[in-house]
């Protein structure tokens, strides 16, 4: 029977590294490789023993390490022209990687065997049977990548199947047609795939296909349709130009829709996690659109989706996102409906069954204030706040009778910044001053003081993050901006946001709503455990 089994080879270390920002260090390699290793990946290619020291050192790190289930693979190029395979020091550093697998990419198309490696057709004929065949003797599992392999075959197939078949007769486990340079169609994909089956029926056909043509997932899929089963590509679809097929959509896809084995089944809910691992090791934003596994993959923002998902969630999203880790989010906005306030209020633990007269209102608040600049996607602190104050469960903390904001320079071009407060809270009127490293520092501190005598446990919050859009460009210095802010406690973060001409105001406005928004939800916690 016809095996629907995927050999997946991961080459996050080693071809993910020659995308443009990318670097790890040899613990950062080591780190990543046991994450896929527990992840179910069959092959983790973790570098070039012959190019760099950092990579020698990821394989003597490695070798007292015990993979429980993947093989580690260490990467080389065919030995050099003139060399023999037991003084070419490549050859050599991979039999001293000490690895039990590993891969050999040697020239298909003619093109780079003239102009690259400036040798005849049989010259590069022998470099790939004689490396291969070395790497044999020495015991190794050698995957062959057949560097360009559409552009050479499509050049001259009679030439490419010959150099497969060099690789096949000297014992390569694998051979792996790559699409090195992004830019063949699927359509070409399946039919020249088909073909080499055809001539290698017992040989195991894998695919290594980049992005340039934004059509790596899809050239890796016809592919595997063609009868493919091994799979090469990266974590988060890093590597050269516009990087190697993402893994991150490969696995779900072949798995989830095409019914192929690739994981353990209860290894799939482990792709998003897998995903922000490696971009954080790696110091790289995760891509929040990023098919299956990017924050905003299952993220609902038009009303009409809203009400729709909140019948059924497959009218609008083609998995469930807990099937590879993640989860759906609603968004509001001015695109908002009932739904999306009924999804949110419910997310945000407002009870807003005996306040149905009341969406309407909120929803046209949203509308009213999104126009004016106010942006709630990220703000769930000051939507919270908003539909409590139109449904009327809100009720002021404290009340602003005024603050003042003082920046002085000296001729020492010292800065200093600071700011008075007067509030009423619990009917007291408060009256305090703080300095600051700047005027949202000043204000932060003064408002912390006057409040904390009522509100001790204000000092657990603090601010992680500010950020400032100009709103109408424009105007230049005088343009309108909008501040969020993001605060958090114990590992929880909220944003708040604020609108103004004036910086310090638009900060005032986010900074009051994320303490009177956590103020709040401490009362209520409070409330309920009473
Ligand atoms: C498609 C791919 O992703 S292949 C992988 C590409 N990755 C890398 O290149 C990253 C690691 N590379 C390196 O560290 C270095 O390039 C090294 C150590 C491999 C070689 O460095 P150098 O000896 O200084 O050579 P340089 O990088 O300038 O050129 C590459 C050489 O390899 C030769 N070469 C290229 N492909 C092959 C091949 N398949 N078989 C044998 N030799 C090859 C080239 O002809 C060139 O030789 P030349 O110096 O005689 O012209
Ligand atoms: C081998 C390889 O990385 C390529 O051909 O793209």
């Amino acid at each position: 029977m016809e095996t629907r089994t995927i050999d997946l080879f991961d080459t996050t270390l080693r071809d993910g590294t020659q995308g443009e920002g990318i670097s790890l260090s040899s613990e950062d390699k080591m780190r990543i490789a046991r994450r896929l290793d527990q992840a179910g990946i069959d092959y983790i290619e973790g570098g070039w023993p012959g190019s760099n020291p950092k990579d020698l050192d990821f394989f003597t790190k490695a070798r007292d390490h015990r993979f429980d289930h993947a093989r580690l693979v260490a990467f080389g190029s065919t030995m050099r022209y003139g060399n023999t395979p037991e003084k070419d020091p490549n050859l050599m550093a991979l039999v001293e990687a000490g690895t039990p697998a590993v891969s050999i990419f040697g020239k298909t198309w003619l093109f780079h065997v003239h102009q690259a490696l400036g040798i005849t057709d049989r010259d590069n004929l022998d470099l790939i049977r004689q490396s291969v065949a070395f790497m044999t003797a020495h015991d190794k599992e050698v995957v062959y990548d057949a560097e360009h392999f559409f552009d050479g075959y499509k050049d001259n197939p009679d030439y490419a199947l010959q150099t497969l078949q060099q690789a096949a007769q000297a014992g390569a486990s694998a051979l792996v047609l790559c699409d090195t340079n992004g830019g063949t169609l699927p359509q070409e994909v399946s039919e020249i795939v088909r073909t080499v089956i055809g001539r290698f029926p017992d040989t195991v056909i894998g695919i290594h296909a980049h992005n340039d043509g934004e059509l790596a997932v899809a050239n890796t899929l016809a592919a595997v349709e063609s009868g493919c089963r091994h799979v090469q590509g990266t974590i988060n679809g890093y590597g050269e130009r516009c990087g190697n097929v993402n893994l991150c959509s490969v696995i779900p896809n072949l798995q989830l829709k095409m019914g192929y084995d690739c994981i353990d089944p209860d290894k799939m809910a482990k792709v998003t996690s897998l995903s922000h691992y490696v971009s954080e090791v790696a110091n790289v934003m995760p891509f929040d659109h990023q098919a299956f596994v990017g924050k905003s993959a299952f993220a609902h923002k038009g009303g009409i989706h809203v009400s729709a998902v909140m019948k059924n969630p497959s009218t609008y999203e083609h998995i469930e996102p807990e099937t590879v880790g993640n989860k759906r989010r609603v968004l509001v906005s001015d695109l908002s409906g009932k739904s999306n306030i009924h999804y949110k209020s419910d997310e945000l633990g407002i009870d807003l069954l005996s306040y149905g007269d009341k969406v309407p209102e909120i929803v046209g608040a949203l509308k009213d204030l999104e126009n004016q600049g106010f942006q709630y996607e990220a703000a769930e602190g000051s939507l919270d706040l908003l539909i409590r104050k139109i449904t009327g469960e809100w009720q002021d903390l404290f009340e602003l009778k005024g603050f003042r904001v003082i920046i002085e320079k000296n001729e020492r071009a010292e800065v200093r910044s600071e700011a008075t407060i007067r509030l009423l809270v619990n009917g007291e009127e408060e009256h305090t001053a703080a300095d600051g490293n700047g005027p949202v520092h000043a204000l932060d501190a003064a408002l912390r003081k006057a409040i904390c005598k009522f509100y001790p446990e204000v000092d657990q919050m603090q601010l992680s993050d500010y950020k400032v859009r100009v709103l109408n460009e424009k105007d230049g210095t005088g343009a309108k901006v909008r501040v969020l802010i993001d605060s958090q406690n114990n590992g929880t973060s909220w944003g708040t946001v604020g609108v103004s001409e004036n910086i310090i105001e638009a900060s005032w406005q986010a900074l009051m709503e994320s303490m009177a928004y956590y103020l709040q939800q401490q009362k209520i916690t409070t409330e309920n455990h009473s």
